[in-house]
C-alpha cells in the first residue's frame, strides 16, 4: 500500500501543475445530464462518456473526427475525463474505444508538429506525456475496444491500457509506424512496446515501422483478441467483469509494480525528453518531412 499511495503522491505532485492548468479552460468541459443513481455523468466536445454506474465501468468513447487525432485539446478532454472517472469511486473501470467509424486513432495530431514555434511544441509534448503517464498508471481497469485503425501514438494509447480488444478487420493495422514518417518512436513508446511485445519483436517493429493486421498483431501480442467486429465492445465488457473480480487493492499494487520503473523513467527524464522533442521537431529536414506527409494525407483524396 506505502508504494501505490507513494507512487500516487509523487504522480500527482508532478502531474498538478498542468492539470490545473488544464482545469483553467473553463466551457470546455463541464458536468452535464445525471448518469442515474446519483453518478454525475459528463461529456465534452471530444469525449462521450457512458456511465455504467450498476457494473462500475464508463465507456470512453473518442469523437474528435475524422480521425481522431490527439490534438491538444482533444488530449485534454480526455485527460480531464480520466480524472473525473478516477475520482469518482462508482468507477472501477473504463473501456476506451472510437465513435469515429473504421478507426481508433490515427495517432498524434501532424498538425500541432508542423509550423508552430517551439514553446507549442513543449506544451503539445507535455500533453502527450502526461496522457501516456496518467492512462498507463491509472488505478482504474483500462480496455482497449479497437474498433478502427491505430496507428502511432493510436497505438500508444492502446499499449497504456490492460488489455487490447481489436475488431477482425483487415483495415484495422496497429502499430508504431513512426519510422515511416521519419521519426523516432521517443524511449516511453519503446519501453511500453517492449513491455509488451518483448525486445527482439519490438525491436523490429520499431526499425521497420510496422503496422500489423489483426491476426499479425495477436501473433506478436501487440493485442490480446481479435474478435469479429460486432462483437469488440461485449468482449471488452466480459473481459472487464474478470478483470473486476479480482481484489482491487492487490491488482492496482501488482499494476504498479510492473509499470511503475517504467513511468519513472520518463518522470526523472521528463523535462530532458521536453526539450529533445522540441529540437527534434524544429528540426528543418524533420519539418520537411511531416509537411510532405500531410500533404501527400490531402492529396490522396484529390
Ligand atoms: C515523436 C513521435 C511522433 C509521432 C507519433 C505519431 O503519432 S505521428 C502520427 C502518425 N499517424 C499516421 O501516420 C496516420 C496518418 N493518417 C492516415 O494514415 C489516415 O488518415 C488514416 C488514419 C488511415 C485514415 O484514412 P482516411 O482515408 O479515412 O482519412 P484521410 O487520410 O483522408 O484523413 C482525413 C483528414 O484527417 C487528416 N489527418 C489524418 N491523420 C492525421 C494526423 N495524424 N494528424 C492530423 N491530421 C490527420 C488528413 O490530413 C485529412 O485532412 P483533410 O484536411 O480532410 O484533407
Amino acid at each position: 500500500m506505502a508504494l501505490a499511495v507513494g507512487m500516487r503522491v509523487l504522480t500527482r505532485a508532478l502531474l498538478r501543475p498542468w492539470a490545473r492548468g488544464l482545469r483553467a479552460a473553463p466551457g470546455r468541459t463541464g458536468p452535464a445530464a445525471g448518469g442515474g443513481d446519483g453518478v454525475r455523468c459528463f461529456r465534452s466536445p471530444r469525449v462521450l462518456v457512458e456511465p455504467d454506474p450498476a457494473a462500475g465501468v464508463a465507456v470512453v468513447k473518442m469523437r474528435n473526427p475524422p480521425v481522431n487525432s490527439l490534438s491538444l485539446e482533444f488530449l485534454t478532454e480526455l485527460l480531464i475525463s480520466l480524472e473525473k472517472l478516477e475520482n469518482d469511486k462508482t468507477f472501477h473501470g473504463i473501456i476506451i474505444t472510437s465513435d469515429c467509424p473504421g478507426i481508433f486513432s490515427a495517432g498524434l495530431d501532424l498538425t500541432e508538429m508542423c509550423g508552430r514555434d517551439p514553446e507549442h511544441y513543449a506544451e503539445y509534448w507535455k500533453a502527450v506525456q502526461e496522457m501516456w503517464l496518467r492512462f498507463y498508471l491509472s488505478n482504474l481497469v483500462v480496455i482497449a475496444a479497437i474498433n478502427g485503425i491505430s496507428p502511432a501514438g493510436g497505438c500508444l494509447l492502446s499499449l497504456t491500457c490492460d488489455y487490447r480488444v481489436l475488431a477482425n478487420n483487415p483495415k484495422y493495422a496497429i502499430g508504431l509506424n513512426e519510422t515511416l514518417l521519419g521519426i523516432v518512436a521517443p524511449f516511453w513508446f519503446k519501453d511500453t512496446l517492449v513491455n509488451t511485445i518483448g525486445h527482439r519483436s519490438a525491436e523490429r517493429a520499431l526499425q521497420l515501422g510496422l503496422l500489423f493486421p489483426p491476426a499479425e498483431a495477436l501473433r506478436v501480442g501487440v493485442v490480446d483478441q481479435v474478435v469479429p467486429e460486432d462483437q469488440v465492445q461485449s468482449t471488452a465488457r466480459s473481459v472487464m467483469a474478470q478483470w473486476l473480480d479480482i481484489p482491487d487493492h492487490a491488482r492496482q499494487l501488482t499494476k504498479i509494480l510492473m509499470r511503475k520503473p517504467t513511468a519513472d523513467r520518463l518522470l526523472t527524464e521528463r523535462d530532458a525528453d521536453i526539450e529533445n522533442f522540441v529540437r527534434f521537431i524544429c528540426k528543418d529536414s524533420i519539418q520537411k518531412s511531416l509537411h510532405a506527409y500531410l500533404e501527400k494525407l490531402k492529396q490522396k483524396k484529390g
